[in-house]
């Protein structure tokens, strides 16, 4: 595989905003982020209880529940080649040509329609004409505007879907899926492990039992071929006497091997890209050691894509490249790992690597004092404000966005009003006041 496809995203996650409707209120869980994860890289969600990092994995993954729903607007689009020919083939009424659909699509027209209410900034471009067919429909605009059909969810952008082996791009858009193709998705091309084992295993059935269930659905082998590749997968995630071991039930596993039996069931579906989340908290500090090491193993030898949820930024450090800090739905910085530890820019992130033990100059481990507010409401303001030491009037009325934490540093953005560092304040505050205005359509400057 040549640098450059690597370097491409194969999850392409843009605008996600996932709510809860209840009877009381609604809590906006996931407030338009975006983030990516390459081939092959371990990108982090790091961020206190509350801030939307489950529901961020729940939402990549198709799994959120009444009276939650991510909603119009947002994207995850699964980057695969292999994966969107297997659906053209499969799921043919269900895959649009999007170079055929592109001779019919006039993006000027479209925003000037009464019935679109969105802005091209909304998609991150300046004018309508610069806003790809491919963004509208992914966003879910497409239907309305009579471009693809409701359950289209398989865009082909180069190749013609008719003959799935000659496709040459295009992508699956996971928000968009139902039934049959939903269900080959999640716990097969993407799998996902969990803070509790427990959640993953039947205690009435063996270990082995349910490993072969996995290996017979997801690589379709049966009886002793199944057997064989159970004992591989157990011996691959290190658990010992694996012969014997396939035999037992969950409960005769101690909580590490638990979580190492789960992480061999997801390597069952043979997952291009594997979820994460909180997968070693429950766990004491050296079995945690031990199963951050199996998985940073297993990710390096398979060339796994892995999106990994915690609250502790020693276990960000010690498995992550690239970093998301979460606050309140939000995604507040972004950064390779390195670069973020070095030189964190959002007053959240300084917080919370300031409370990693033995990271502070005084005795007393610093926390950063209160709670991570629910989001109710859009935002109008920093919602980190209330708390944060470096706070200043203009936060409690301009609502930051992701920008650059220097001019051009694209690779290292924060939701600061004091970013970009290299502005003044006045500047760098207009800067998100603009951007706002923009999206919401109040500018177009
Ligand atoms: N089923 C649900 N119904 C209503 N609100 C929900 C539901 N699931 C999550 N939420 C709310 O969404 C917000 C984000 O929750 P989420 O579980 O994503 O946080 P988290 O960052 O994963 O926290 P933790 O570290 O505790 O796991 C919280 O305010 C939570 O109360
Ligand atoms: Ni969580």
């Amino acid at each position: 595989m040549s640098a450059e496809t690597s370097a491409e995203p194969i999850l392409d996650v843009r605008n996600l905003q996932t709510a809860f409707f209840t009877d009381k209120e609604t809590i906006r869980a996931v407030d338009g982020v975006s983030f990516d994860i390459r081939r092959g890289e371990t990108v982090g969600i790091v961020g206190e209880s509350g801030s939307g990092k489950s529901v961020t994995a729940r939402s990549v993954m198709g799994l959120v529940d009444s009276p939650g729903r991510t909603l119009q607007g947002s994207s995850v689009r699964f980057n695969h080649l292999e994966t969107v020919r297997e659906y053209a083939s499969k799921f043919p009424d269900r895959t649009v040509d999007l170079e055929a659909v592109a001779a019919d699509y006039d993006p000027v027209a479209l925003f000037d329609r009464e019935t679109v209410d969105i802005t091209p900034a909304a998609f991150g471009y300046e004018s309508a004409a610069d806003v790809p067919l491919a963004d509208v429909v992914a966003a879910g605009y497409g239907d309305e505007l009579g471009l693809v059909d409701e359950d289209d969810c398989v865009f082909v952008t180069d190749g013609n879907p008719d003959t799935p082996t000659e496709i040459a791009d295009g992508f699956v858009e996971i928000t968009r899926l139902s039934g049959e193709p939903r269900r080959l998705m999640r716990g097969g091309r993407i799998a996902m492990v969990f803070q509790d084992p427990l959640t993953s295993l039947n205690p009435v059935y063996t270990v082995g039992n349910q490993i072969k269930e996995s290996v017979r659905l997801h690589q379709g082998l049966r009886g002793e071929a199944a057997t064989q590749e159970a004992i591989e997968l157990l011996e691959a995630v290190g658990i010992p006497d694996a012969r014997r071991r396939i035999n037992e039930y969950p409960h005769q596993f101690s909580g590490g091997m638990r979580q190492r039996a789960v992480i061999a069931m997801a390597l069952a579906c043979e997952p291009e890209l594997l979820i994460c989340d909180e997968p070693t908290t429950a766990l004491d500090v050296t079995i945690q050691a031990q199963i951050l090491d199996l998985l940073a193993e297993l990710q390096a030898e398979r060339d796994l894509s892995m999106m990994f949820i915690t609250h502790d930024m020693g276990v960000i450090a010690e498995i992550t490249d690239r970093v998301n800090v979460m606050y309140a739905g939000e995604i507040v910085e972004t950064a390779g790992v390195n670069e973020l530890f070095a030189d964190p820019r959002h007053p959240y992130t300084r917080g919370l690597l300031q409370s990693i033990p033995g990271q502070q100059s005084g005795d007393r481990l610093q926390t950063i004092e209160g709670n991570v507010p629910t989001p109710n409401e859009p935002a109008t303001s920093c919602r980190f404000a209330p708390r944060c030491p470096k706070a200043f009037d203009e936060c409690d009325a301009v609502h930051p966005v992701p920008v650059s934490v220097e001019e051009g540093t694209d690779d290292h953005t924060a939701a600061c009003l004091l970013c970009p560092g290299d502005r003044s304040t006045n500047e760098a505050v207009d800067q998100h006041r603009r951007r706002n205005a923009r999206r919401t359509g109040g500018d177009t400057e």
